[in-house]
């Protein structure tokens, strides 16, 4: 479950970890926006053979140790779901899908692959409905391994999935400061003032230009709008299951977007064209003709070129903030 955190996360969270780094001869300074995963990767051969480093037993220590400091300094957690799991169904032709059982975990993006039209949309409305061989596509929906309890079909504030979808179009006439303390407090959160503000901070963060408290809602653009629903979603939404059906590139750092989803452990399923946002998935689904084709774990090689794809976005985005504003256009590098 923490696989997908940045240490800056982790530490968030547990801050008591930082001694389980000293007492391993772990030096994580400098290394706060890697997973505790990419950290160990980072090392060489020799640095592995030289310090006599076991990842998989590191790995395996620091989720117990947690835990056990946990049950030491009675931190309860409320459970929440730990997994979703998908049974395969068939694709448009009645052919049965390329898969046994697909299961996501806390803190994980999938993202989903495929032409427009082939059932992109049908998936994570299976999801959305906990399909039980009641859909179109016959696939059923387990969560945390059991068949879920119907009441996440029709329950309205207790949702399994919430939605990022396309249109944020808000019709209310409140301020921002207003719109989140009535969220905040239909779901009933103890501390209004200090989730709103946390609030707009990470949506801030999200967003290209800043908005402040008072900002009626509907003067935001739509980038801002965006980034305050995400950060809603991530923050007060009880919903464990994100699904995203393509956040498109208005104004809002999608990048952060989706380390806060996975910071507030949720399971994320994100339909995409866009390969810098599927190769940030660990996975991604393959659908062709209506039906889970197969599953492809996004390999050490594709995340290298991730990491040339989110430079070279940088500069296209660079780009579009210098036509913003006005400016002559070159190619920085
Ligand atoms: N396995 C299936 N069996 C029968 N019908 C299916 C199946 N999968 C999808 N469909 C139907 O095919 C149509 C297209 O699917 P969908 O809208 O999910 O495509 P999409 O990939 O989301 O497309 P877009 O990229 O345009 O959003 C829908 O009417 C959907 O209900």
């Amino acid at each position: 479950m923490m696989n997908n955190m940045k240490l800056k996360q982790l530490i968030e969270k547990y801050p008591f970890i930082t001694d389980y780094f000293s007492g391993n001869k772990l030096d994580i300074n400098l290394e706060e926006e890697r997973t505790f995963t990419e950290f160990l990767d980072s090392f060489s051969e020799e640095e592995i053979e030289d310090f006599a480093i076991d990842k998989e037993s590191l790995t395996e220590n620091l989720e117990e140790y947690i835990q056990n400091m946990k049950e030491f300094l009675g931190i309860k957690e409320e459970k929440g779901v730990e997994s979703l799991t998908i049974l395969p169904g068939f694709d448009k032709s009645r052919k049965k899908e390329g898969f046994e059982t697909l299961t996501l975990h806390k803190s994980e993006i999938i993202s989903i692959v495929g032409p427009t039209g082939s059932g992109k949309s049908r998936l994570l409305a299976d999801i959305e409905w906990t399909a039980q061989k009641d859909t179109p596509t016959g696939r059923s929906i387990l969560v945390d391994g059991k068949v879920p309890d119907m009441k996440w079909r029709f329950s309205s504030n207790n949702k399994l999935v919430a939605q990022l979808s396309q249109n944020m179009n808000f019709v209310m006439d409140l301020t921002v400061r207003e719109f989140l303390e009535l969220h905040a407090g239909s779901r009933l959160v103890e501390d209004i003032e200090g989730v709103t503000s946390r609030i707009i901070k990470e949506a801030n963060k999200l967003a290209g230009e800043k908005f402040e408290m008072e900002t009626p809602i509907t003067s935001l653009s739509g980038g801002q709008s965006r980034a305050l629903m995400i950060a809603d979603t991530a923050i007060l939404s009880s919903s464990p299951i994100v699904l995203i059906d393509e956040i498109e590139n208005a104004g809002i750092d999608r990048r952060k977007a989706l380390d806060l989803l996975i910071g507030e452990e949720k399971i994320v399923l994100m339909a995409t064209h866009d390969p810098t946002l599927a190769l940030i998935g660990d996975r991604r689904i393959v659908i062709k003709n209506g039906g889970i084709e197969k599953i492809i774990k996004t390999s050490k090689k594709e995340k290298e070129l991730l990491k040339d794809l989110e430079k070279m976005d940088a500069i296209i985005q660079s780009i579009r903030t210098d036509l913003r504003e006005g400016r002559e256009l070159s190619l920085k590098k």
